[in-house]
């Protein structure tokens, strides 16, 4: 059996749910199918998600939404027109809509949740009802009946080991399954959705689950590419990585899986295959447990903006007992995760991203460090990026760290920060976000060339 993931963008019109319809017929292992919510259809379109998102707020704040909902029923109903589906289904989903508007308003974000999966819900619905009307035995498969349970954190939904043992049996039905992607259900039996991309969370999760053969995840690039083609021109296409690379890469801003997603399929050794949904014929990129890394000890490079970073300097901290301990205290008091935490001897910065800060929780933190931990100086500082630089094969080859600082002297680019992961998988360097595009072609040009071969 194989679990099959189609994304937004393979989903966003009835031209495209007909190409997914011809991948699923033409492999009878295809048994199990996870999709998004239609995405954009061009560069300048909206995604539903982000359209039922404006409907929740703007019903959140106003208490009435009729444009806002009526955008979100015009993008299912042109879909179902393309697929000659009955009209009922379009006024079936504007019911839904209208009765998720009447859940309870109190904790705005569980009524967001429920507003959030629509999209999914409904989709899943639409993509069955024109599998059985081309003659394929098809259902939805509502996710709480298949006890697809996760943690109750509204927009951050982690799986419940016992999800795994209740869609093991989603492996007795027939024909081909159709489930709802982003999110499940708590224990209370409230809905709560993954993090934003999270549909491949829900593929790998059902892959485990199900004991598949295979997690087929199909998006709108022929794989996954060296660096970010939209950044790189035709970059060069990697056939086979590790599930450490990928974890590293989509963590890092590989847009084309959620970084959240390959832990559960990565447990079960259950290998991950990057497709496109345009071009299903082509191999895409294998994501497995162990590669020949000789020939490329690098695999990829990655870039995420948005970071900040809280600097600290007190002479003789190195010395100080306890130090690290408190001033992640502070930071923790505030709610607020890290990503990195490079130190010198009387001076260590914690970077983070800066979505998580407030001008309040800043000004908390700085004089709680200047106070509790007498610091000489603390400052903030924002508009950083982070540049992974990922490999297996970098712990076993020497003088990777020189290339790389090399090639972004000779771009301009001026490192203010390097922490290498323990693993020795990855290589991080912060830069200013200004200079993370001609950070990325330097690194590009000084690790690959147009004749590199990722095998
Ligand atoms: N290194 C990379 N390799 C392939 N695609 C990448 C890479 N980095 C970013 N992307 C982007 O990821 C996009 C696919 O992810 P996403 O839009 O989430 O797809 P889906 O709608 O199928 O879930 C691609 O269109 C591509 O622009
Ligand atoms: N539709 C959700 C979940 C998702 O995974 O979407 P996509 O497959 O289009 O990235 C979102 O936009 O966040």
């Amino acid at each position: 059996m194989k679990v099959a993931k189609f994304g937004g963008t393979s989903l966003a019109s009835a031209e495209q749910i007909k190409k997914v319809a011809d991948i699923i017929t033409s492999d009878n292992d295809r048994r199990l199918v996870v999709v998004s919510a239609p995405g954009k259809r061009t560069d300048e379109d909206t995604k539903v998600t982000d359209l039922l998102i404006r409907l929740g707020e703007t019903y959140l704040e106003k208490k009435e939404a009729e444009k806002e909902l009526q955008d979100v029923v015009e993008r299912f109903s042109d879909i179902a027109a393309g697929l000659n589906l009955d009209e009922d289904i379009v006024k079936t989903i504007e019911d839904d809509l209208r009765s998720r508007l009447s859940y309870d308003t109190a904790n705005p974000e569980q009524f967001m949740d429920q507003i959030k999966a629509a999209g999914e819900d409904n989709n899943a619905k639409v993509v069955a009802r024109y599998l059985q009307s081309i003659g394929v035995v098809a259902e939805y498969v509502n996710p709480q009946e298949a006890g697809l349970y996760v943690s109750d954190e509204p927009g951050n939904a982690q799986v419940l080991p016992e999800a795994y043992d209740h869609l093991y049996k989603l492996r007795e039905k027939n024909g081909v399954l159709v489930f709802p992607g982003f999110f499940g259900y708590s224990k209370e039996g409230r809905l709560v959705t993954f993090s934003r991309g999270g549909s491949d969370i829900t593929g790998s999760i059902v892959a485990a689950g199900v004991q598949a053969e295979l997690y087929e995840n199909f998006t709108d690039v022929d794989s996954v590419f060296a660096a970010n083609p939209k950044v790189v021109e035709e970059p060069v296409a990697i056939k086979r990585m590790t599930y450490r690379e990928m974890r590293e890469l989509s963590y890092a801003g590989f847009a084309v899986f959620h970084d959240e997603a390959l832990i559960p399929a990565f447990r079960k050794s259950i290998p991950v295959c990057i497709k496109n949904t345009n071009n299903p014929q082509g191999s895409g990129t294998m994501i497995i447990a162990e590669r020949e890394y000789a020939l490329n000890p690098i695999i990829g490079i990655a870039a995420d903006k948005g970071f900040s970073t809280i600097y600290v300097r007190k002479y003789l901290m190195n010395r100080e007992v306890g130090f690290g301990r408190r001033l992640l205290e502070i930071i923790e008091d505030e709610e607020i995760s890290y990503e990195h935490i490079p130190s010198g001897i009387d001076d260590t910065s914690v970077i983070l991203e800066d979505s998580q800060m407030t001008p309040e929780k800043e000004e908390r933190i700085i004089r709680r460090i200047m106070d509790e931990l007498g610091a000489d100086d603390a400052y903030i500082e924002r508009g950083f990026a982070m540049i992974m630089l990922v490999g297996e094969g970098m712990h076993e080859t020497v003088g990777i760290a020189a290339r790389a600082s090399k090639a972004l002297s000779d771009n301009g680019v001026n490192i203010e920060m390097i922490n290498q992961g323990s693993s020795e998988v990855s290589l991080a360097f912060g830069i200013k976000e200004e200079n993370v595009d001609k950070a990325i072609s330097g690194l590009y040009e000084e690790f690959f060339s147009a004749k590199t071969v990722l095998q």
